[in-house]
C-alpha cells in the first residue's frame, strides 16, 4: 500500500503479534498514521482473522487516511470514536434518535443551572462562587476520567494544572454540582453529552457478553483520546485480539490535559519514533525553539526527533505594516505555490478562513477548504484552508501561517473562557507547533502589528523579512 518501506521500529511495531496492547509514541511527522494504517490492512489481511477498525479524533484525518489507504477490505473500517460511539451505543438500543447528545452550549447551561439551584441551597458555600468555566472544567474532568462516584474523584491526583489547587474537602461541592447537572439533563430526557459518551460506551460494553465486532482497534492521534474514551476502546476489542496506541503529546491539542496512562493500557515496553520524515531540519529546529518557550509544559513522554529525511529552506517570517497587505502577500504567495505544490493557509479559526476564501476566489484561485465533511483531501496541486485544529494530522508541502499576532493567538475566547491563562497558553502553544509540522517543504508564517507571544521571537531557526524584503 502506498509503496512505503517500513525502516527501523516502525518495522518492529508492523512485526508485533496481533494480540495485547502496544503503544507507539512518535514524534510529528515520524510516521505514526502511515504504520497504523498500514498495520490494520495487514491485520485486517489475515486469513480468518476478524475486523479491524482504525479510530482518530477529527474527521478531516479519517477522509485522509481512507483517500490514501484506497481499501477496498470490508474487515477494515476507519472512523472517528465519535462515529463508533454513537454507532456501538445505537446497536445496544441506547441512542436516541434525536437530540441524544448534548452541545457544549447547552452543557454550559445545564451547568449553571445546577450551580444556580445548589447555591440557593447552600448559601454560605463559597465553592460556588467560583465561575462556570471552572464547574465546566472540572466536571468535563471527571467525565472523561469516567469516575463513578465522589471516592474515586477525591482521590485521584490533579497533577500540573493551574485549576489543580481545589481543596480535596471542596470537590464534594464539584460532585454534588456533576450530580445535580446529570438530573437535569435526564429531566429533559438528554443522556449523554460528547464528553461522557465514553463512559456510557465502556459501561455498556461491561454489561455486553455478546460477540465483539472488532478484533483489532488501532488509535491514530491517540494524546486527544481522554482516558474514558481509550478505556471505551480497548474493551471493545474481542478476546485474543489486540489495541494500539499511536499519539504524539506535543501535539495534545483539544484541552484536556490527560494522560494516555490514565486509561489502564497495559504496554510492556513503549516504542518511540523518533525519525521525523516529513519535515526538513530547518523546520523541526523551528518546532523545536517553539517548545523551549515558557509557555509549553514538559512531557516526559514527548518524542524529539534526532533525524530527519526531508529538506528545506529555513523558515521565513514576515512582518506586515497592515493586515491588508498581509493578506495580499499570503494570498499571491499562496497561488504561486499553488500552482506546482500542495499548499496550505492556516488560520486560528473559521472567521479568518472566510476572509481568505472570497480573496483567493476573485483571483481565480479554486481554494478548497478543508474540514470535517471535506470528501478525500489529497495532495493535490492547489491552495487549500483550514484551521489548526482541522490540521492536525494533515501534511502539505507549503504552510502559510498568517495572522500570528497578539491578539489572535492565543486566542482571547479560548484565555477569557479557560479556567488559568497558564492552561490556556500551553494549549494554544501547542496549535502553532501542530500547524508548524504539517510542512513538508516551506513555512511562511507572517504578521502585522504585535507578534504573539507564543511565537519563539528570539530564535535564529528563521528568517525575519520586513514587508518591503518581500513585496
Ligand atoms: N518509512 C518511511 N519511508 C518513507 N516515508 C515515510 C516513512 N514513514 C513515514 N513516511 C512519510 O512521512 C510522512 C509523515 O508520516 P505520517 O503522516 O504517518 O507521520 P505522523 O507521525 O502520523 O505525523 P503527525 O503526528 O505529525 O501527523 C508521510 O509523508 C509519510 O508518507
Amino acid at each position: 500500500m502506498f509503496g512505503i518501506t517500513p525502516k527501523g521500529k516502525q518495522e518492529e511495531v508492523m512485526a508485533l503479534p496481533a494480540k495485547g496492547h502496544i503503544v507507539v509514541l512518535g514524534t510529528a511527522g515520524s510516521g505514526k498514521t502511515t504504520i497504523a494504517l498500514l498495520r490494520a490492512h495487514h491485520l485486517a489481511n489475515i486469513p480468518n482473522g476478524g475486523k479491524v477498525l482504525l479510530v482518530t479524533f477529527n474527521g478531516a484525518l479519517v477522509e485522509y487516511m481512507r483517500g490514501i489507504s484506497s481499501s477496498q477490505s470490508t474487515k477494515l473500517v476507519v472512523e472517528n470514536y465519535h462515529k463508533f460511539a454513537r454507532g456501538y451505543l445505537n446497536s445496544r438500543g441506547k441512542m436516541p434518535r434525536w437530540n441524544g447528545i448534548l452541545s457544549p452550549e447547552e452543557k454550559a447551561y445545564y451547568i449553571e443551572q445546577a450551580i444556580e439551584a445548589l447555591k440557593t441551597k447552600y448559601q454560605t458555600e463559597s465553592t460556588f462562587k467560583r465561575p462556570k468555566e471552572f464547574f465546566i472544567e472540572e466536571i468535563t474532568f471527571i467525565e472523561k476520567f469516567g469516575f463513578a462516584n465522589l471516592a474515586e474523584y477525591r482521590e485521584t491526583e490533579r497533577i500540573g494544572r493551574a485549576s489543580s489547587n481545589i481543596k480535596r474537602e471542596n470537590r464534594k461541592w464539584i460532585f454534588a454540582v456533576y450530580e445535580k447537572y446529570m438530573e437535569l439533563r435526564e429531566a429533559v430526557g438528554r443522556k449523554y453529552d460528547w464528553d461522557d459518551l465514553a463512559f456510557y460506551v465502556f459501561n455498556e460494553l461491561q454489561d455486553d457478553d455478546g460477540e465483539r465486532r472488532y478484533t483489532h482497534i488501532i488509535v491514530d492521534e491517540g494524546q486527544d483520546f481522554s482516558p474514558m474514551m481509550i478505556k471505551s476502546l480497548v474493551e471493545a476489542v474481542a478476546d485474543g485480539g489486540s489495541f494500539t496506541f499511536f499519539g504524539d503529546v506535543a501535539q495534545q491539542i483539544y484541552g484536556s490535559r490527560l494522560s494516555w496512562r490514565d486509561s489502564g493500557v497495559d504496554a510492556n515496553k513503549i516504542w518511540r519514533f523518533d525519525v521525523n520524515y516529513r519535515n526538513p531540519a530547518t523546520i523541526t529546529a523551528f518546532t523545536k525553539a517553539i517548545t523551549e518557550s515558557e509557555y509549553w509544559r514538559q512531557d516526559g513522554d514527548m518524542v524529539e526527533a534526532t533525524a530527519q529525511i526531508a529538506e528545506g529552506p529555513k523558515p521565513i517570517l514576515v512582518k506586515f505594516s497592515r493586515k491588508q497587505r498581509e493578506m495580499a502577500w499570503v494570498v499571491e504567495r499562496a497561488i504561486a505555490t499553488g500552482k506546482t505544490s500542495s499548499t496550505v493557509i492556516v488560520c486560528r479559526n473559521r472567521a479568518d478562513i472566510d476572509t481568505f476564501l472570497p480573496v483567493l476566489k476573485n483571483k481565480g484561485c479554486d481554494a478548497t477548504e478543508i474540514n470535517k465533511d471535506t470528501p478525500g483531501f489529497a495532495h493535490l496541486k492547489k491552495v487549500y484552508l483550514t484551521t489548526y485544529h482541522a490540521a492536525k494530522g494533515l501534511e502539505f508541502d507549503n504552510v502559510f501561517i498568517p495572522y500570528l499576532t497578539v491578539d489572535k493567538l492565543p486566542d482571547p475566547d479560548t484565555v477569557s473562557s479557560a479556567v488559568s491563562e497558564e492552561d490556556a497558553y500551553a494549549d494554544e502553544i501547542k496549535l502553532l507547533y501542530v500547524a508548524a509540522t504539517r510542512s513538508k517543504y516551506g513555512l511562511y508564517m507572517t504578521y502585522s502589528g504585535t507578534l504573539s507571544p507564543l511565537f519563539p521571537e528570539d530564535s535564529d531557526s528563521y528568517d525575519f523579512h520586513d514587508e518591503e524584503d518581500v513585496v
